[in-house]
């Protein structure tokens, strides 16, 4: 099948557990909670996304006619050697496209495979990592993982409808935007009075990395 990538790009993994490692970021395009066009914002299921998922016009993004063609550009990206290869595969939602041929195909590079999903698709088998992050409006179908990162504060999804689910570690991630230092009070306070959750830090954006 065809790929079709908004971005790919090496950077230090920003968020959640695996935070501070190097990685390629595979940003697919296309996302099923929100078409990315800003005048449908209001009517999106999910309506405080900070990324543009758009097209394949970034860095490194665009149409690949096969996984190997993909997982080419993705080890293209890479630095460093043989050992220690991790790609994040995000979008916009990365689950719609990421399938056993790109996960093949990957794996064959050498890489550790995470993603970044809204959880509201099945992770196909051979995904290393698998972050769920919930959507107040939408089901969570990807009940287990590696981490759930909850973006917090949102209505109608408090921590406590996700804290039963499989995963091995959860994470609250304060909501980025005009209420971005409230929010992070927000969240310190919810996790010092429920240890089961860890604070995340979108550490790029404090460090200008993408
Ligand atoms: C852009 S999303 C792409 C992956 C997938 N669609 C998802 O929602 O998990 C990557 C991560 O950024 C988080 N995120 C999106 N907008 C955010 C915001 N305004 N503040 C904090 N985190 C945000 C998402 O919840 C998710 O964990
Ligand atoms: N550095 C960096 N870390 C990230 N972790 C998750 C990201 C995402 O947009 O999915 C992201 C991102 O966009 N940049
Ligand atoms: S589900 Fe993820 S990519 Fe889609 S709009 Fe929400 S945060 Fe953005
Ligand atoms: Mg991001």
């Amino acid at each position: 099948m065809t790929y079709t990538v908004k971005e790919i790009f090496l950077t230090l993994q920003g968020e959640g557990g695996q935070a501070g490692k190097a990685a390629v970021f595979c940003r697919f395009s296309g996302c099923n909670l929100w078409t990315g066009r800003e005048q449908d914002r209001h009517k999106a299921v999910c309506t405080f996304c900070d990324t543009d998922f758009v097209g394949t016009d970034g860095e490194g993004g665009g149409k690949f006619a096969t996984a190997d063609a993909l997982a080419d550009a993705v080890e293209a990206a890479w630095t460093g050697g043989p050992d220690d290869r991790l790609v994040v595969c995000t979008g916009g939602e990365p689950l719609l496209q990421l399938d056993a041929a790109a996960i093949d195909a990957l794996h064959a590079r050498g890489f550790m495979i995470a993603v970044e999903s809204n959880g509201t698709l099945k992770a196909p088998e051979g995904v290393d990592w698998v972050c769920v992050s919930p959507k107040a409006d939408a089901p969570v179908i990807q009940t287990r993982g590696q981490e759930l990162k909850l973006v917090y504060p949102q209505d109608k999804a408090m921590p406590e409808r996700f804290a039963a689910l499989d995963f091995e570690r959860f994470y609250l991630q304060p909501m980025d935007g005009p209420d971005r230092e409230r929010n992070t009070q927000l969240a310190v306070a919810y996790c010092l009075s429920h240890p089961q959750w860890r604070l995340s830090v979108q550490t790029h954006k404090y460090l200008g990395l993408p």
